[in-house]
């Protein structure tokens, strides 16, 4: 891809770069699924081609993977890695103690599992993402197939007891058929409209027999990157209690922005 990039993509893409300030040479780096992790991935692949930057890459899909490879990334397992330096990643929304709702792009499984086994978890997202609560955006849950109507029914039962707008949960698609994860499962996404007990719900999900995992991020995420179209990025460290802000410039090179991931 070439030419003037929409504000949007600026703002993810200035995030993405920012956040390889947290990447050093010989680290082990989880790698996020979706269009802001793909510009992270693309930032990171030029340093290894470019700077001799060292790094080994294990991405949370396969997408990511794919992507990862072309541009020069080595890729590694989780198992063989066994435990990461830094994870970057993108998000649906995030809050003030930045906790997530992730799984847009149905990767929160892989995601979930490669952040907490990270050192820090690093969220890339332009400032769309943020919120005051979490809940507007359809909160993703990754269902076995088997008896996935039964999971389903059991999950908006149990949304009765809970702090929250609305109850009602989808099927994902993929065009006439049910969207698969890299896992081979479906997702509910739940439409919930405000999460008040994001750390309730969390566990409670993962009690409802065939929920395998669901896409709230609660003390996982210790810092996010938040990107602004006109190059401004922001530096928000929950732990470290920071804050830090700058402006990046707009390098477009064909290498960094060829066949955008979407
Ligand atoms: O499953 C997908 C991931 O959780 C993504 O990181 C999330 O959906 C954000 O994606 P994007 O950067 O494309 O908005």
């Amino acid at each position: 891809m070439t030419g003037e990039l929409s504000p949007i993509d600026k703002a993810k893409f200035v995030a993405a770069k920012k956040a390889t300030d947290f990447v050093e040479d010989g680290m082990r780096v989880g790698l996020g699924t979706g269009s802001t992790a793909a510009w992270l991935v693309r930032c990171l692949g030029e340093m290894v081609r470019e700077d001799g930057l060292r790094i080994k890459g294990v991405p949370t899909s396969t997408r990511t993977a794919e992507l990862a490879r072309e541009v020069g990334i080595e890729v590694i397992s989780l198992d063989a890695a066994k435990w990461l330096d830094v994870t970057i990643d993108g998000a649906d929304e995030f809050d003030g103690e930045l906790n997530l709702i992730k799984g847009g792009g149905g990767a929160l499984l892989q995601e979930k599992i490669v952040a907490t086994a990270s050192d820090q978890m690093v969220v890339i997202a332009d400032i769309g993402k943020e919120v005051e609560t979490l809940g507007a955006f359809p909160l993703p849950v990754e269902v076995v197939p088997f008896g996935w109507q039964t999971s389903q029914a059991l999950i908006e039962e149990t949304l009765v007891g809970m702090d929250v707008l609305g109850r009602s949960s989808t099927l994902r698609m993929n065009g006439d058929a049910p969207f698969i994860t890299d896992e081979g499962n479906h997702i509910l996404d739940l439409h919930l409209g405000r999460i008040g007990n994001p750390r309730q719900l969390a566990m409670v999900l993962n009690q409802i027999p065939g929920v395998v995992e669901n896409g709230l991020f609660i003390d996982i995420c210790d810092a996010v990157v938040i990107g602004y179209g006109d190059g401004r990025v922001e530096v928000r460290d929950i732990n470290a209690g920071t804050v830090e802000e700058a402006t990046l410039d707009f390098v477009e090179t064909d290498n960094l922005f060829t066949d955008l991931a979407d």
